[in-house]
């Protein structure tokens, strides 16, 4: 951070109200903080790469979170672009620890609702925790980050993460839907200054209570649609007690809601906190004192569920628009593309797969939220041909028996841009463009050109080095 910007910082600490039990942010360390470059880390996919890199640190309190050493350019890097990987700052990775240690399983399979979702890194860390029958919506109410959103999903390739579009109070329509909730609430963004210093001019008081109030009519809002004992795990990247524990208090007081403890070890460094009235538990992360950025998370379980209306999922189900008798047929035909069972949509000769256990829950959820990733897209029909999404090329459901070309890192970049690449491939017809085994997308390959499919709003704009 620059001498003007630790200058403002300065001049805010004092008025950043104190943490309860622990008084002050402690000046000195918070600027020596701020004047270190943050450190870079990623997260694996679990479903996409083997996570075998011992030789980077490990992020303490996760399974596949590692600091590196520097920062690359990640756009040039195809693995970036396969969803091998995300970059996520490190204290965000705490979700993991939170959902582990808070979150029951039955038998029956969870549903989890990431309500402020763009754009996805929580939500692809909550996909590598899921089982496959598991249902993640994860939804941005801001239609432009929804479908950022919807894009890094689509990376990440699972068939059980859709994505929303839609405003906190929408999912008042499903009470006591969803097992899990995670609620990361815009905020003053305090805690992630080091790497964003322009946000240092819009922090004032009054937009700390704004936010503040803002956080407790999207929690009032949505908890409605979690179910009696479902965990809620709220999250903040701000230093703020108006946004973090005073929340809390009011979370307990008004929503019917219990606090739950998370352990932490005592070597990560994370701050315990506990809220003025109603002792609520929550997690603070200081850049001073560990490997991240600011970060804030608390967790709760719903004690009782108000008075409701009849559960929406009892509704008289809808006539799907668009719900295609053929179906059954076509599911034959994109058997050969996809290795897992599913169940067959189509809306508007598009085609998609879910997982066979949630057709339930598109038939309620379809006419209730504006849905713009369904599972997985899979493609269109064209008489004898098929054209195959981009989405079915990055997902982790592909069939193994689909014909694959595998590409040097030159070739993929090429691709990325999109190029014609291997143009002498003596194999014809469509085929996956591979990088170290992770496909990037679809070519089709023709007597005398290829055409690259690769969607020509992701594409590279860069020059390549
Ligand atoms: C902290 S960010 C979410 C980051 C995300 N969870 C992640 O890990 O990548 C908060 C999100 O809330 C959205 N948001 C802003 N105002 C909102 C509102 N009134 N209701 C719900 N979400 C809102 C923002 O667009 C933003 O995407």
């Amino acid at each position: 951070m620059e001498q003007a910007a630790l200058a403002k910082l300065s001049a805010i600490i004092p008025q950043i109200s104190a943490v309860p039990g622990l008084g002050h942010l402690p000046e000195a360390a918070v600027i020596a903080a701020h004047q270190q470059v943050p450190l870079t880390s990623i997260r694996y996919n679990p479903c996409k790469l083997n996570f075998s890199q011992p030789e980077l640190p490990a992020v303490p309190w996760s399974s596949y979170g590692v600091y590196l050493t520097e920062r690359p350019v990640f756009t040039l890097d195809p693995l970036f672009h396969a969803g091998a990987y995300y970059v996520q700052e490190a204290s965000s990775m705490f979700v993991e620890h939170a959902f582990k240690n808070t979150v029951q399983r039955g038998e029956v399979p969870l549903r989890v609702l990431d309500l402020c979702a763009a754009p996805g890194g929580k939500s692809t860390l909550l996909a590598s925790l899921l089982h496959e029958e598991d249902l993640l919506i994860s939804n941005e109410v801001i239609q432009t980050r929804a479908s950022v959103l919807a894009e890094n999903l689509t990376r990440w390739g699972q068939m059980n993460t859709w994505v929303s579009n839609n405003d906190p109070k929408d999912f008042a329509k499903l009470p006591e839907y969803f097992d899990v909730m995670l609620i990361d609430a815009p905020c003053t963004g305090s805690g992630l200054w080091r790497k964003d210093a322009d946000a240092l001019d819009e922090w004032s008081r009054d937009h700390v209570k704004l936010c503040s109030e803002r956080q407790k009519r999207i929690l009032a809002d949505a908890l409605p649609a979690l179910k009696q004992d479902g965990v809620l795990l709220y999250a903040t990247c701000s230093y703020s007690a108006e946004e973090n524990e005073m929340v809390c208090d009011w979370i307990c007081e008004n929503m019917g809601m219990e606090s739950l403890k998370i352990p932490v070890e005592t070597a990560w460094n994370i701050t315990e906190t506990v809220s003025e009235k109603h002792h609520a538990a929550g997690y603070r992360f200081y850049p001073w004192q560990l490997n991240g950025e600011g970060f804030f998370l608390a967790a709760f379980r719903k004690k009782e569920a108000a008075e409701q209306e009849e559960p929406a999922r009892k509704q008289k189900k809808q006539q799907q628009k668009g719900g295609n008798p053929k179906a059954k047929d076509e599911t034959q035909r994109w058997k050969a593309w996809l290795n897992n069972d599913f169940a067959l949509i189509e809306k508007n000769e598009e085609w998609y797969g879910i997982h066979a256990a949630h057709k339930k829950d598109y038939e309620l959820l379809q006419p209730l939220l504006r849905i713009k990733k369904t599972g997985t897209a899979l493609g269109k029909i064209a008489g004898k041909d098929i054209i195959p999404d981009h989405e079915l090329a990055l997902s982790i459901h592909l069939s193994g028996d689909v014909k694959r070309v595998a590409a040097d890192k030159e070739t993929a970049l090429l691709f990325l841009k999109k190029e014609e690449v291997l143009k002498d491939n003596p194999v014809k017809g469509w085929q996956l463009l591979t990088y170290e085994g992770l496909g990037l997308g679809w070519g089709k390959w023709l007597p005398n050109r290829m055409n690259n499919y690769f969607p020509k709003n992701w594409r590279i704009r860069m020059e390549l080095r």
